[in-house]
């Protein structure tokens, strides 16, 4: 980042947008996010609603990056992309399948499994039907932390045996660091050697970095808005020395553009990566959404540069967020541009 807009500066020609989602994720079922208008395009300002002033700060560089330096030049112009699959009844596994066109050019499945109120079974189920009805697609599951370790050992290994070697990885099995080494050293020990991927362990600790020196992951999984932008994610990929995958935070696809923009810039990209997420969502910002086309997503490049698609003015009409709401996001990107600030040294 070269130096941090003034908050008048962010705020003019913003938007803030709620777009309803197909199936409930991480809990809600409309995702809200604030959209700026930069030198450098358009970029998304949209931290989790749970989320403090603390840890809004990287994503708010994240979009001054995105804004006001620019998502930089690609390395490759095509990103392959896994399916995104909430966790939804076994039932319902065909109806969001559909969403993410030709069957036989999916790559990937993310399976989201251990969520709150459901059991091993529904995941088993659910990962079972996926298999079924895609049968060259990899597989992988995300409990993101919702695991104890013994529930974590039984599950890892139940969902390996029904997934065999297309299993690619199990994302965030348990909470935290430490938890995540031990775990993953005592799969092995029981020679479950069942590759482990990181996640919040990567995008909510305070260093990035200690689940590499730890050894608790095989893999990364990186998220531009909380590592703070593109550059210094594609550095904590370089830094950690680990295959990385690139995932959305359920972006709209503004957002989804940065992700682009640092899946075209690392040197290997060994797994597909989780961007397809626009095809959770019911509605979008822009005419022709980010939805992955034969498992993959085109980077969108203009004059040699990553660049956000342009917001289409209908539809940010269509989705504005207005009156209290709005207020409330103004607040958030007040405070977050304050600790920003005083991160850098610069005025706010
Ligand atoms: O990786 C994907 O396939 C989609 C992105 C995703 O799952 C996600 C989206 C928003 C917040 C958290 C997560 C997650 O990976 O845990
Ligand atoms: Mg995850």
């Amino acid at each position: 980042m070269t130096s941090l807009p003034d908050v008048e500066e962010l705020l003019r020609g913003s938007a803030v947008v709620s777009l309803p989602m197909r199936t409930r994720f991480r809990g809600q079922t409309a995702r809200e996010a604030m959209l700026l208008h930069g030198p450098a395009g358009w970029a998304e300002f949209a931290p989790f609603p749970e989320y403090g002033p603390q840890e809004s700060a990287a994503w708010l560089a994240a979009a001054v990056d995105a804004g006001w330096t620019g998502l930089g030049e690609p390395r490759r112009t095509t990103v392959p992309v896994n399916a995104t699959m909430p966790a939804v009844p076994a039932a319902q596994v065909a109806q969001v399948l559909k969403r993410y066109g030709r069957a036989e050019a999916i790559p990937a499945v993310k399976i989201k499994v251990a969520e709150p109120g459901q059991s091993l079974d529904d995941d088993v189920a659910r990962l079972r039907e996926v298999a079924r009805l895609l049968p060259q697609a990899g597989l992988r599951a995300d409990a993101n932390g919702g695991w104890t370790h013994a529930e974590a050992v039984r599950a890892v290994e139940e969902l390996a045996d029904v997934a065999g070697d297309r299993l690619e990885y199990v994302e965030q099995p348990v909470a935290g660091v430490e938890p995540l080494a031990v775990l993953r050293e005592e799969l092995h020990r029981r020679g479950t050697l069942v590759r482990i991927a990181a996640d919040e362990a990567v995008r909510k600790a305070e260093d990035p970095l200690r689940v590499a020196r730890l050894g608790a992951a095989d893999l990364i999984v990186v998220k531009v808005p909380p590592l703070g932008g593109v550059d210094r994610a594609a550095q904590v990929v370089r830094d950690s020395g680990l295959d990385a995958v690139v995932s959305s935070a359920l972006d709209t696809s503004v957002g989804l553009a940065a992700g682009l923009a640092l899946a075209a810039r690392l040197e290997s990209l060994p797994y597909a990566c989780g961007l397809g997420t626009a095809a959770l969502l019911a509605a979008d910002v822009v005419e022709s959404p980010l939805i992955p086309v034969e498992g993959a997503l085109q980077v969108p490049v203009r004059k040699g540069r990553v660049v956000a698609p342009e917001p289409t003015p209908r539809l940010v009409d269509e989705h504005r967020v207005a009156g209290a709401r709005r207020d409330w996001w103004d607040e958030r990107l007040r405070s977050a541009h304050a600790v920003l600030a005083g991160r850098t040294g610069a005025a706010s």
